[in-house]
Formats: C-alpha cells, sequence, structure tokens
C-alpha cells in the first residue's frame, strides 16, 4: 500500500444501473476516465481501472506529508440492461483479483442516489451480489456513497434532515455498515476542496478498518 511518503487506495464502485458510479469513481480520481452519462440503458459494460496522479494535502504519517494515490474499480451496474446478474458478478470477481491481487481492496463503495427512495427488495439483491463478492466481512469493507446530493440539498434537505426522512432500509443498511457513509455531488466533487473531503472521509473510514485489505484469487472463468 505504501513507499515511504506515498500512500495508495484501492476502491471498488459497485450499485445499480445509473446510480453514478463512474461519474464518482470521475470525481474521486479527479479525472474523466469512466464513460458517465444518463442513458435509458447501462452504459458500462465492462469493468476498467482508473488511477489519480498523486494527490498533496489529504493525508501526514508521523508528521510527514504522504502524497496519495487513488484506485478506482468502475463495474457495470446491477440489475443491468443487458448482461445477467452472474456474467455481471464474474466480470467483477475477475476484474479484482486480476487489479486487486497484490496489494488488495481497501474499501468497496456501494453507490446509492440519494435522491430516490432505497426500497427492501432492491437493497436485498444488492447486498447478496455484494456479499457473494465479498464475502463474510463484507461490512467491514463495504462504504455507502450517496451521489446526487445536489438534488436532496434542492429539494431542501441538510444531510442531517436527509437522514431523519430516509427509509428504514437504508437506515439499517447504514448501520450495518458502521455508518460509513458520504454524501457526493458529482457536479461540484471535481473541485480539489470537494474532493480533498471525500477522500479524507474515505481515508478515515479505512483507517477504522486498521488498513486491512481483502485479497482476491484468480478464479477461472
Ligand atoms: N445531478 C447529479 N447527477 C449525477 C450525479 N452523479 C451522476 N449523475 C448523472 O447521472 C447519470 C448517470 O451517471 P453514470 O456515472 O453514467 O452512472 P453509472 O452508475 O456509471 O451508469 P451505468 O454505467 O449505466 O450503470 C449521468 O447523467 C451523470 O451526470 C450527481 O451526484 N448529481
Amino acid at each position: 500500500m505504501a513507499g515511504s511518503n506515498e500512500m495508495t487506495i484501492n476502491l471498488v464502485v459497485l450499485g445499480r444501473t445509473q446510480t453514478g458510479k463512474s461519474a464518482a469513481g470521475n470525481s474521486l480520481l479527479g479525472s474523466d476516465d469512466f464513460e458517465s452519462q444518463l442513458s435509458p440503458s447501462s452504459v458500462t459494460t465492462c469493468c476498467s481501472l482508473g488511477h489519480s496522479c498523486h494527490i498533496s494535502g489529504i493525508t501526514r504519517r508521523n508528521g510527514c506529508e504522504l502524497a496519495l494515490r487513488v484506485r478506482v474499480l468502475d463495474t457495470p451496474g446491477f440489475p443491468h440492461s443487458s448482461l445477467s446478474k452472474e456474467r455481471v458478478r464474474e466480470m467483477v470477481r475477475s476484474a479484482l483479483a486480476q487489479h486487486f491481487r497484490e496489494e488488495g481492496l481497501h474499501l468497496a463503495l456501494l453507490v446509492l442516489r440519494a435522491d430516490l427512495p432505497l426500497c427492501p427488495d432492491e437493497n436485498e439483491h444488492t447486498i447478496q451480489f455484494i456479499q457473494e463478492l465479498l464475502g463474510p466481512t463484507w461490512k467491514d469493507f463495504t462504504a455507502v456513497l450517496l451521489t446526487h446530493a445536489d438534488k436532496a440539498k434542492e429539494a431542501g434537505f441538510s444531510e442531517e434532515a436527509y437522514l431523519h426522512s430516509v427509509s428504514s432500509t437504508l437506515l439499517s443498511l447504514l448501520s450495518s455498515v458502521q455508518h460509513k457513509y458520504v454524501f457526493l455531488d458529482n457536479q461540484k466533487s471535481k473541485i480539489k476542496e470537494e474532493r480533498a473531503i471525500v477522500l479524507q472521509k474515505l481515508l478515515n473510514f479505512i483507517r477504522q478498518n486498521k488498513y486491512q485489505v481483502l485479497l482476491f484469487k484468480h478464479n477461472k472463468e
């Protein structure tokens, strides 16, 4: 994960199609690596890895500034408009093994839209999908990324008011991942300061989990 004065964090974005996974990946990387667009069918059809350049001013170790490097694996959504659940799962599993086999995965980001309710059936399928991918310790390695925070704000919700109004399904999901969640406005988060705030929150989650990583084995497709 780290040289003497640098640190790399490995992330994967997972979730339903059109929730803003690719946009979130771009926000975290500060780039346009991933194709992100509004579409009536799923845009992302394969996994791809993007990495940021070295970012300064985010984190320190023993009083010394570390250059942070972020790697993000973008994935096709689940459910997907043209790929089966099994196909998406195998593609993601194989990409996790290919890209994070040596260094491991620090954090999976479950991407949900803050402006849409999370319903029990959808939640159940998503959790099952993540559990199948990450295994029994998935809760330690998962944080929720609430995209479209701008829309929730436009509708008059502060973060606090939002959390008072959300479905019990989302509240219980947030509780099961030890309240590791971040609101994200993908329109704004390429701004340096906004991006730094989000990255610092993710680093705190990784620190809370003692910098542990999930390792993946190659499996024959
Ligand atoms: N207003 C707003 N729009 C967003 C936000 N995040 C994503 N979008 C828009 O949502 C649409 C879908 O975003 P994508 O990044 O392509 O979503 P995805 O989950 O990768 O989509 P698929 O690859 O089709 O599964 C695009 O038009 C984005 O600009 C956000 O935080 N706020």
